[in-house]
């Protein structure tokens, strides 16, 4: 299995890190703009190996997507991330001509590849990759679902005074401040709904948390956040490198699913070796399709600037 990831810094690194430390891919190619920033952290990345007992080959590249042919699962976290006080949606200008840049060299070396988008506004830069790309809707994933899942667990777990591996939950919707619609009636504590542990206030409260999850990281730390993102990443490449068929909430381009037509959005999807192998339908509550149709609005107005 060989991954490519262009964008080297925050987000990238880290993913590429993750993924070799559960040591599943043969090879990563890390890939930036930045004269000898990937390779150099390639090295040091490699120079992590003796000491994390990985065997992952770790290769950096400064944008010579020869590097990348026959790419398995390619992932592309290459541009801005926003400062304390913006939303996503303000990185469109640039990160558009970045993404579809980058999109088509990828292609141009890999054909086959399972692409994974990750730079923001993430469900249109996803829609992005799907228009000029052409390729079967499988192979293009958004990742934001996963990390806002984790992150709603996170919050499940501070209300409910557990680990977080005792809980399970969701977040579907659009990866934006306003836009994820987190499962509370769904979420469970070994199998238990939370909603029978924690007022509705609360649940409300964990909501709302989950929703500006990463507006909070971005104000505490001045840019956008990592570690949870490259684990996200890692865990969906883990999903389809190993045809695992595990389910995660992906932005994917939907035609009648949920009710809606030409968008990208977060739906349950079921990741395996062809990508996304199924959308998974479920029987919404009324409130949540309803909060799913706002955020899908609000999606497709931001992939409106695209034209
Ligand atoms: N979808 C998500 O859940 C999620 C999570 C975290 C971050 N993000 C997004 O991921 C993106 C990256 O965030 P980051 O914190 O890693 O930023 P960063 O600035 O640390 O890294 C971005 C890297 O992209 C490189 N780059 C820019 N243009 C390029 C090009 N044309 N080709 C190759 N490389 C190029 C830059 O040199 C830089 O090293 C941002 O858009 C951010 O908003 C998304
Ligand atoms: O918050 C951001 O801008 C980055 C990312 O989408 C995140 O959720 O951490």
């Amino acid at each position: 299995m060989k991954v490519t990831v262009v964008g080297a810094g925050a987000v990238g690194a880290s993913c590429a890190e993750y993924i070799a430390i559960k040591n599943f891919a043969s090879e990563v190619v890390l890939v930036d703009i930045k004269e000898n920033f990937a390779e150099g952290k390639a090295m040091d990345l490699m120079q992590t190996a003796s000491l994390n007992g990985f065997d992952t080959k770790i290769v950096g590249s400064t944008n010579d997507y020869t590097k990348t042919a026959n790419s398995d699962v390619a992932v592309i976290t290459s541009g801005i991330p926003r400062k304390p006080g913006m939303t996503r949606e303000e990185l469109i200008g640039i990160n558009a001509g970045i993404v579809k840049e980058v999109a088509q060299n990828i292609i141009k070396h890999s054909p086959n590849v399972i692409l994974i988008v990750v730079s923001n506004p993430m469900d249109t830069m996803t829609y992005l990759a799907h228009k000029e790309l052409g390729l079967p809707k499988n192979r293009i994933i958004g990742m934001g679902g996963a990390l806002d899942s984790a992150r709603f667990k996170y919050r499940l777990a501070e209300a409910l005074e557990c680990p977080a591996s005792d809980v399970d939950g969701m977040v579907i919707g659009g990866h934006s401040d306003t836009g994820m619609v987190p499962l509370t009636s769904l979420a469970t504590r070994n199998s238990v709904r939370v909603t029978e542990f924690l007022s509705d206030n609360r649940l409300d409260e964990v909501a709302a948390e989950t929703r500006v999850g990463g507006a909070t990281l971005t104000k505490m730390l001045g840019t956008s956040a990592w570690y949870a993102p490259g684990a996200a990443v890692s865990s969906l490449v883990h999903s389809i490198a190993c045809d695992q068929k595990k389910m995660f909430p992906c932005s994917t381009y939907l035609e009648g699913e949920y009710g809606l037509n030409d968008l990208c959005i977060g739906v349950p999807v079921i990741l395996g070796k062809d990508g996304i192998e199924k959308v998974v339908e479920l029987d919404l509550a009324e409130a949540d399709q309803k909060a799913l149709q706002e955020s899908a609005e609000a999606v497709k107005k931001t992939n409106s600037l695209l034209e």
